[in-house]
């Protein structure tokens, strides 16, 4: 049972202590006339009322970075304190909100000469378990790195390291972590890593010019960084953090942007998920019983971030010109109520049974890893990450981690008589030289593994039917010969004879070859020298071809 395979070590709900959202706000350096906004000191500014220059609102945030802040101020100063909780097994998240053209992107991504938050925080994640596991005691663990990265776009979940995987679905595991089944995974062994990923991925996110931006962002991403801790001896506890880097698209006044046809479209996406995350932040500052998360991707996706289980900060992006005066209250004005929510991070901690614990890969770099299951954060299967060392190569391997997402206890009972009649059919059959561990896969798999094994039972039967149909023949055959043949003068290639034998007791000798036959699937023995009736008998099957003859 997967629950007991894999007990959660959380504690319960309403023994995590609260940690609010943290929210600052950047402002960017202004491009045209006088701003209407600005610094106080380091955690209050002021805004100024467009029709009375001598009437401003002020706001206080966590923190408040001028025009002249450096990308390293806002991540040394907002970003890099969040980051020491992964390794703890808590969430962590970073949203960069604002309107069009008010520098998201440039915080979030930022450019070669100025990296933004996300090259940083990768950066820094991979040193730190790097770090930890050459730290004493760091030899007990194992540490793994690895990404997602995905777009929304126009309430489609898109995956950008696969673009081919069209709108995904977005679901929730028994602790509340949102998860995304299908999604791709990527292990990172080191920074190299994450530009070989990373870099193509991005260049797949949906952008386009606007009035207001040259390269508006026409998507939300989200970038997702895993950093699983296991350890190696009993209890094999294993730790799995989840750090979401997102950056919003930008809200957008269509009378300004001048947008049409796909690109008015694409705003309307934009600013309707927009409103629904504004309403989820009032739902969970009100108390209300049902916050609406599932209105929109978005939310859904950041039902961790707002009001879940991660350390949350958001960098609200203020563009300071005038015209962009209603944006810059708007978006003040939800940076403020953001203030006020309430997350309740916990440590995400699971014991795995030895047996559960999967051997990594030679190459951690290399390749995509197999999908990962999609149903728990903890049933991640676990390769070499930075630092990681590997158990020892002859170590035989491991079956995965159960699903915890769709528990068996969950699944219709048919559905599991089914699978283990199933099983029990592979095995008295042989198994065809493999063991399909189909209770213990994910459930995609094993659907199509329940495939796989129909197919095979289906011709199975198929050749069991033609094998009798093929000794009734060569009965048949032999009853019709007149008397039994004189072997001493019988010619030399009526001697030997095809010998029939049930599909299981078939063996091949040295110098004769076995193999499906396309069509049918038939089982193909080819023979060097055999001659006879059985030669006549075979050759009238259809599909079988007698190499010999
Ligand atoms: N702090 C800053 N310093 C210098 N330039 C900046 C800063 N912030 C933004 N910019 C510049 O402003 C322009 C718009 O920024 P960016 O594309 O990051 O906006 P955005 O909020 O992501 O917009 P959208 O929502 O349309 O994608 C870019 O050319 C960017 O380089």
């Amino acid at each position: 049972m997967p629950s007991q395979q894999r007990p959660s070590l959380a504690e319960p709900r309403r023994a995590r202590p609260p940690a609010h959202v943290r929210v600052c706000v950047r402002l960017r350096p202004c491009s045209q006339g006088d701003p209407c906004i600005r610094g106080l000191d380091s955690r209050s500014l002021e805004i100024i009322n467009w029709r009375n220059k001598l009437e401003t609102m002020q706001y206080q945030f966590d923190t408040i970075y001028g025009d002249q802040a450096t990308q390293q101020d806002i991540y040394s100063g907002s970003v890099q304190p969040v980051l020491c909780h992964l390794l703890e097994g808590q969430n962590a998240s970073v949203l960069a909100y604002g309107p069009t053209g008010a520098g998201k992107t440039h915080t979030m991504l930022g450019s070669p000469e100025q990296p933004g938050v996300i090259p940083r925080a990768l950066r820094d994640v991979l040193q730190m378990t790097r770090e930890a596991s050459c730290s004493p005691g760091g030899e007990e663990w194992d540490y793994s790195v690895s990404m997602s990265y995905l777009e929304i776009y126009q309430e489609k979940v898109l995956d950008l390291l696969e673009p081919s995987q069209q709108d995904l679905l977005i679901r929730e595991d028994r602790d509340r972590n949102i998860l995304i089944p299908g999604l791709t995974e990527r292990e990172l062994g080191g920074f190299r890593d994450f530009e070989r990923h990373f870099l193509p991925a991005s260049r797949n996110r949906t952008v386009a010019s606007t009035q207001l931006n040259d390269r508006s962002s026409r998507s939300h991403a989200v970038l997702v960084v895993r950093v699983a801790r296991s350890q190696r001896a009993p209890p094999h506890r294993r730790r799995v953090a989840k750090l979401c880097l997102i950056d919003l698209a930008g809200s957008e006044d269509n009378r300004r942007t001048g947008n049409r046809g796909l690109r008015l479209k694409e705003s309307g996406a934009i600013n309707a998920s927009r409103h629904v995350l504004s309403k989820v932040v009032d739902a969970l500052n009100q108390g209300l019983p049902r916050v609406p998360y599932r209105d929109s991707k978005l939310t859904r996706l950041l039902q961790d971030s707002l009001g879940g289980s991660a350390h949350s900060v958001i960098i609200a992006n203020v563009a300071p010109e005038q015209h962009f005066y209603f944006d810059t209250l708007s978006t003040l004005n939800f940076a403020a109520k953001s203030k006020q929510v309430v997350n309740r991070p916990f440590t995400q901690e699971t014991l795995q049974t030895p047996g559960a614990r999967k051997r990594p890969p030679k190459d951690p770099g290399a390749g995509p890893r197999a999908k990962r299951p999609p149903e728990d954060p903890g049933a991640s299967s676990e390769d070499a990450g930075p630092g990681a060392k590997s158990p020892p190569e002859e170590e035989p391997p491991e079956a995965e981690p159960l699903s915890s997402l769709l528990p068996l206890e969950q699944l219709d009972p048919r559905l599991v008589q089914r699978l283990l009649g199933l099983e029990q059919l592979e095995k008295q059959q042989g198994g065809a030289g493999r063991r399909l561990p189909l209770l213990s896969t994910p459930r995609r798999e094993r659907v199509a593994l329940l495939h796989q094994l129909e197919e095979t039972r289906c011709e199975l039967q198929k050749l069991k039917e033609r094998q009798k149909e093929l000794e009734a023949m060569a009965l048949l055959d032999k009853a019709c010969q007149p008397k039994p043949l004189d072997h001493s003068k019988a010619p030399a290639r009526a001697r030997k004879q095809a010998v029939v034998l049930p599909l299981q007791q078939v063996q091949t000798p040295v110098g004769q070859q076995a193999m499906p036959s396309g069509a049918e699937g038939i089982l193909v023995v080819q023979r060097n020298q055999v001659r006879g009736v059985g030669h006549r008998v075979l050759g009238r099957q259809q599909g079988w071809k007698w190499a010999g003859g």
